[in-house]
């Protein structure tokens, strides 16, 4: 090191131990930063001396870092020599140069290149050795068709925040455990620390000499916390990002409508985002169309930049699973080193067992997260922080321009005019990473306090809105529940949401055909209307009713719309339009900016009453808005014609007296539609008899005992339920499942002609309870202190009668005057004082 560098280091330590006296950085992340910045031969002679100054004021705090120290240095030389040449970290000597040159480059787990100490990364932040902290192994790694004793350690380096581990696992109401997570404050400090001293170490790399690595980009695309993409530079190899495209790998196999318009529309702003991100460091994202296939566009790549390894994030949807086996296999083949990184759940579908929970409750969330506090597998580990830099090839691919793709295309008129149907969905959203984060930190600083209560609120953005980032990977999964976990408010309920989204990936492996086929076979013979001018009124929000067309109108204009108002159109479309839930999943699946597959087709099977799970309810589409929009603000915003109807009848305007609609400038039939169905009661009742009647008709379908249906149970849930007796089952038997049913199913099916069905499913509309209870608290305080105010008026009343009777000078009031006054009785429209902010007009 040069002197002056020297002393530059020195400073930067001295900044460092600062920090750690603060509590911004750990023990063990200060000496992973020191060994980073003096290397490792200054650390072993300058370390004991620059924490001299502590050692007298923080005893404690010097011994700890004196024993990792001696820890450190205390390996043996053959771990450092196969630690430098697997991590790249030192000058390695010619013979190691051209070891690595003719091998692609083998990454072990940390644990195992450490000998059960400490490891370093090349970019820089310190790797903690969590094996031997009693921590467990991060999951993040599949090296390719490995034995499961080759599978890789955890990808540690540049981890967010401290010594943390969380667990896919239920605490009480929680999902997640764990055992130490840092303030989100300090989190981001870290962070913007650690992304400035990777950008100055990964400029220390020299992977000249080293094969390329082709970076397989599908989704997680994003620099932060991506295993994948720090996977990569570990190999300490020049990173080519690729994307490619063929539309029908991603569409699989069926009608899974996996790239509809308004997603890959999103997808190819992603694109460029992603593409700006990799040029701030160096590099660029190159794209292509994958003619014919994956594996053919990626044997081209292979040839043409001579890569050595493919490395990529693992996808979940059966059909691209199954294709990238067979790239993956392909491509070992031919001596390509290939890994496959999981970051995309927060478990990995095909990781989850039932094993210790059983088989009772299958569908719901509390049973999917029983299953994962049983068979907790390794952790989620810590999110990873974003490159500074990329080491880049000296000669690039071709690729084409992002725009051959066709993600964004949009129609022409006959006259040759664009229609821009993705105009109002640009407005809406910032595509970025950084949008993404910024959603994010807003969601936490202010709305998760009200997503705990008020999360159906249709007329306040009290939920997340990340659902597009997630499912495009723009924010991980892990980093979200990471950063929840470090809200002053501990959101629990948003939490569970994540493991929602695990499960779904879970029922789309166990049940590949999950986005076209009923599970419950009775109700694949259920009669449905084929009235296709229905289907229109409903996508295009023209069905009479304010609530449902306003729902559709944002979905159509914005590609988003919140969890209840997709309840609200859901239950419309299928409890009284009786349209098959098939149409409303390929409609969604078109139009939102986070279409996914797996969360969606759960969605609408459990909607459409044959899905693992029942929903016990059913959204009336007026008296939905008690709960949702109770004054008709969100109405008013998407349908502005309904906007001068008073919030009483906004949601009913079919029974506004004529001089009002005339007022309001409504006319029926005119600037807005007629109702498309009107017996609401009748098209319910007609849709319980239509479940109850094939009910009956394929009575082997449902439980004699308890009454529920019967779900045909996949291969690998029989086999976790029977273990090794699976073997003694002959081939094709078919077990049978009883799933959670609705009550009202049950009763109608014992009781077809009964008129009065005890169990009925319809939701007349709720204000919160919370929010009932403090509305009656607040009356109550109001009117107690206003019979208070009152008396007290009495009382200087009555001495001032008396003063006057007796000759006595006036005495100032003491009381402020105002005449006492009960609260008036709640309208069931009111809110909360100073609770829910909606404006009132
Ligand atoms: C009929 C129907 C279809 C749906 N289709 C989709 C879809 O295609 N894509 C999609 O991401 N979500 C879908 N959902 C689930 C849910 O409505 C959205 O995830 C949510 O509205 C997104 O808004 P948010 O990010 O503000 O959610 P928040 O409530 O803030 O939740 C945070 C995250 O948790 C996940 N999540 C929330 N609710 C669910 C859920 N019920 N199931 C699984 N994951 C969940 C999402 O990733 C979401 O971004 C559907 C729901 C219904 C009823």
């Amino acid at each position: 090191m040069s002197v002056a560098k020297d002393a530059k280091a020195v400073s930067q330590v001295r900044q460092m131990l600062r920090d750690l006296l603060l509590g911004r950085e750990d023990p063990e992340g200060f000496f992973g930063l020191c060994l980073s910045v003096l290397g490792d031969n200054d650390t072993r002679t300058l370390f004991m001396d620059l924490i001299k100054p502590i050692s007298s004021g923080h005893v404690q705090l010097h011994s700890q870092l004196s024993a990792i120290y001696h820890e450190y240095f205390s390996k043996g030389e053959d771990v450092e020599v196969e630690l430098a040449l697997a991590l790249s970290l030192q000058e390695v000597s010619q013979e190691v140069k051209e070891q690595r040159s003719a091998k692609p480059p083998q990454v072990k787990s940390y644990a195992e290149l450490a000998g059960g100490r400490w490891a370093w990364s090349v970019n820089g932040a310190g790797v903690q050795d969590r094996g031997s902290r009693g921590l467990e192994k991060q999951p993040t790694v599949t090296k390719w068709s490995l034995t499961d004793a080759e599978v890789q350690g955890p990808t540690t380096a540049l981890t967010k925040g401290r010594n943390a581990e969380l667990h896919l696992a239920e605490e009480g109401d929680d999902f997640i455990k764990e055992h130490d997570a840092g303030q989100s404050q300090k989190l981001k400090r870290s962070r913007r620390r650690r992304q400035r001293k990777n950008q100055e170490l990964s400029l220390l790399q020299s992977p000249s000499g080293s094969k390329p690595i082709l970076l397989w980009l599908r989704r997680d695309l994003r620099m932060w916390d991506n295993p994948a993409l720090i996977g990569c530079l570990e190999m300490g190899a020049p990173i080519i990002p690729v994307f490619l495209w063929n539309a029908a790998e991603e569409e699989g196999p069926g009608v899974t409508v996996a790239a509809g318009g308004a997603s890959k529309y999103w997808l190819h702003q992603v694109l460029v985002c992603f593409n700006q991100s990799l040029e701030q460091r160096g590099s660029h994202l190159i794209t292509q169309r994958a003619e014919p296939s994956s594996l053919e566009a990626l044997l081209r790549l292979v040839a043409e930049t001579g890569a050595g390894t493919v490395v990529a994030t693992a996808l979940y949807e059966p059909w691209l699973k199954e294709r990238d086996e067979v790239v993956f296999r392909a491509l070992e083949r031919k001596g390509i080193h290939c890994q496959l990184f999981h970051s995309y759940c927060l478990r990995d579908p095909y990781s989850i067992t039932t094993q210790g929970v059983g088989l009772r409750g299958i569908g719901s969330v509390s049973h999917f997260m029983s299953c994962c506090q049983q068979n907790p597998g390794t952790g989620l580990g810590t999110p990873l922080d974003a490159p500074g830099a990329l080491p880049v090839p000296s000669v690039w691919p071709q690729g084409c321009p992002l725009t051959a793709l066709g993600l964004a295309r949009m129609p022409r008129r006959k006259d040759g005019t664009v229609v821009d149907w993705a105009a109002n969905i640009r407005e809406a959203w910032d595509f970025s990473e950084d949008g993404a984060q910024a959603r994010l930190d807003a969601f936490l600083q202010d709305g998760v306090y009200r997503y705990e209560k008020e999360s159906c609120r249709a007329d306040a953005p009290n939920t997340s809105s990340l659902s597009p980032y997630l499912h495009f990977g723009q924010l991980s999964a892990r980093w979200l529940l990471w950063d929840a976990r470090g809200a002053r408010c501990r959101p629990p309920k948003f939490q569970r949401k994540l493991a929602w989204r695990d499960l779904a990936y879970w029922q789309l492996c166990l049940f590949p055909d999950l986005p076209w086929e009923s599970l419950r076979p009775p109700y694949k013979a259920l009669r449905w209307s084929s009235e296709r001018a229905h289907l229109r009124a409903w996508q295009r929000g023209g069905t009479g009713y304010p609530l449902v067309d306003a729902a559709m109108r944002q979905l159509w204009l914005s590609g988003w719309m919140n969890n209840y108002m997709r309840h609200v159109v859901a239950s419309f479309l299928i409890a009284y339009l009786h349209l098959p839930w098939q149409e409303g999943y390929r409609w969604f699946q078109d139009t939102l900016v986070d279409a996914d597959v797996a969360i969606d087709a759960m969605m609408w099977q459990n909607g459409g009453m044959c899905g693992l799970d029942h929903w016990n309810f059913v959204m009336h589409p007026v008296d939905a808005a008690l709960t949702c929009d109770p004054r008709g603000d969100y109405v008013r915003k998407w349908c502005p014609e309904l906007a001068a109807l008073p919030d009483d009848l906004i949601h009913k305007p079919w029974h506004c007296p004529a001089s009002m609609l005339r007022r309001a400038g409504v006319v029926l039939g005119g600037n807005y539609p007629e109702r498309i169905v009107v017996d609401l009661e009748e098209l319910r009742a007609q849709s319980l008899r239509d479940a109850a009647e094939v009910r009956r008709r394929f009575g082997e379908f449902v439980d004699c005992h308890s009454g529920c249906d019967l779900v045909p149970l996949p291969a690998r849930l029989v086999q976790e339920a029977l273990g090794s007796r699976a073997e003694l089952v002959r081939s094709g038997t078919q077990f049978l499942l009883p799933v959670i049913t609705r009550m009202e199913f049950k009763h109608q099916t014992s009781d077809p002609d009964g008129t009065d069905n005890p169990y009925s499913a319809v939701l007349k509309g709720y204000v919160s309870r919370k929010r009932d209870e403090t509305i009656a608290f607040l009356n109550e305080r109001d009117f107690t202190a206003s019979v208070m105010c009152e008396s007290a008026q009495r009382r200087e009343r009555q001495d001032r009668h008396q003063r006057l009777l007796e000759g006595l000078p006036k005495a100032p009031p003491t009381t402020p005057r105002g005449r006492a006054r009960r609260t008036p009785a709640r309208d069931p429209y009111s809110t909360v004082p100073g609770g829910v902010a909606v404006p009132r007009r």
